[in-house]
């Protein structure tokens, strides 16, 4: 049986963000409205979750010491991840001394605030398809594992890092030296470490939003939502759409990929399993061990939107992952390096059909930095995309 209580009163239900970007502040609404005393965490002031919650905290989540005093001030029920970038394994020893529960757990967040923890997990104890891959130190061992096998084009990225920072392709011997330098400045936390991986020429790319959630007998089911098709460019999300056709065969497989690795993760909560897709072959790409930036689109196509289904399912409440509308998104960049910039154009881009809008509320913009995102929905998926594509190109961000 789940009991909540009520926010700022002694039986309230805690729940701490670590992060509080725009995935962290749609889970903190979502929270909100069950009525959860809510604790924003970021490594910034003014981070957007940090907007809407209860309580707002700063300071560096990857410090395994600050990490510690916040939780054991704040005693939360529950801890959840938003971001890679957090110092897990005092998260797993503050689970394991039973101070609090991480959702879903905390070796799920070890094992994915890395590229190396997860992608051994996948491929070599659970034996999924990946792109092949090796893991080196410098820029000789870089060249020594394309030349010995990875090939060209091949993908390099900083083992730890989002959002494609860090990431390039190589095409030829010649851009070896800079996709290792651009990793080497793209990390989120320094680290002397790559992952290079062979280039695999998908059809479509998708993430299977999966969820973990009890059902009326007290034991964890597994549900699954529609498809979400997207578009990177640079490793970074610009455009998803839901739902994504596929064949039954390839949606099949991508399921039970999800399945294996999310019932190895365990715990409770939504998972974003990203896998690469050529005619009936399904690759394991990564996942989120929770919402995922392309599961935005879910604001505008689902009953329940990811955010809705973590908090759901973290709170151990039952889940709908029905689709209500296909539907898309697009994203929003800043545009330009400046604090506390104006959005022009915002009344134009919700006169296109069926359109919503998020804007962030980042403090800071940045050229490459999402500030908002733009939603549609339509019977049909292609015009719900170009809708959602027309308004976000019609919000114009510039400084104030
Ligand atoms: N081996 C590969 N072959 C082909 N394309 C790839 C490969 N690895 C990554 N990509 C492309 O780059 C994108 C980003 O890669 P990845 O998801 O590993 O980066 P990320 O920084 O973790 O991104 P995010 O945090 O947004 O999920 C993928 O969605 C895919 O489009
Ligand atoms: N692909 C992961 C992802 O989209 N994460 C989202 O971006 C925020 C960081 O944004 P920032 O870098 O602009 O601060 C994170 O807090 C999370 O919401
Ligand atoms: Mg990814």
């Amino acid at each position: 049986m789940t009991t909540l209580g009520t926010p700022l009163s002694p039986s309230a239900t805690k729940v701490m963000l670590l992060g509080s970007g725009e995935l962290g502040k749609e889970v903190l609404i979502a929270l909100q409205r069950l009525g959860v005393e809510t604790i924003a965490v970021d490594r910034y002031e003014h981070a957007p979750g940090q907007q809407v919650a209860h309580h707002a905290r700063t300071i560096t989540m990857s410090d395994p010491a600050q990490l510690k005093a916040l939780i054991e001030a704040e005693r939360p029920h529950l801890v959840v991840p938003e971001i890679e970038a957090i110092a897990t394994p005092m998260l797993e020893e503050l689970e394991a001394a039973g101070t609090v529960r991480v959702i879903p757990t905390a070796r799920a967040a070890r094992l994915t605030m890395d590229r190396e923890g997860i992608r051994r997990l996948a491929a070599e104890t659970l034996k999924l398809p990946t792109s092949p891959y090796v893991f080196c130190d410098s820029l000789q061992e870089l060249q020594a594992a394309i030349d010995k096998g990875i090939g060209y084009p091949c993908i390099v990225k900083p083992v730890m890092s989002s959002s494609g920072k860090g990431q390039s392709k190589i095409d030829g011997p010649a851009d070896v030296q800079r996709a290792w330098d651009y990793a080497m400045a793209g990390g989120r936390v320094s680290h002397g470490r790559v992952i290079v991986e062979g280039f695999i020429d998908f059809d479509y790319e998708i993430t299977q939003l999966t969820v973990r959630a009890l059902g009326a007998n007290g034991q964890v089911e597994t549900h699954f939502c529609d498809p979400i098709g997207h578009i990177q460019v640079s490793g970074d999300y610009v455009e998803s759409w839901q739902p994504h056709p596929m064949s039954p065969v390839a949606l099949q497989r991508s399921r039970d990929i999800a399945k294996a690795v999310t019932d190895n993760l365990g715990g409770q909560g939504i998972f974003g399993v990203e896998l690469f897709v050529k005619g009936e072959q399904v690759w394991f790409s990564e996942v989120s061990p929770r919402p995922h930036d392309t599961g935005m689109v879910t604001m505008i196509t689902q009953w329940q939107n990811e955010f809705e289904l973590h908090a759901r399912a973290i709170l151990g409440l039952p889940v709908n992952t029905a689709l209500k509308s296909p539907g898309a998104s697009a994203v929003i960049y800043g545009g330009v390096d400046a604090a506390g910039i104006a959005f022009d154009g915002v009344d134009e881009a919700l006169r296109l059909p069926n359109t919503e809008l998020r804007l962030f509320g980042k403090p800071e913009s940045f050229v490459k930095r999402r500030m908002g995102v733009a939603l549609a929905f339509d019977a049909d998926v292609e015009v719900a995309r170009r809708n959602a594509k027309a308004a976000a190109a019609k919000v114009r961000p510039r400084r104030a």
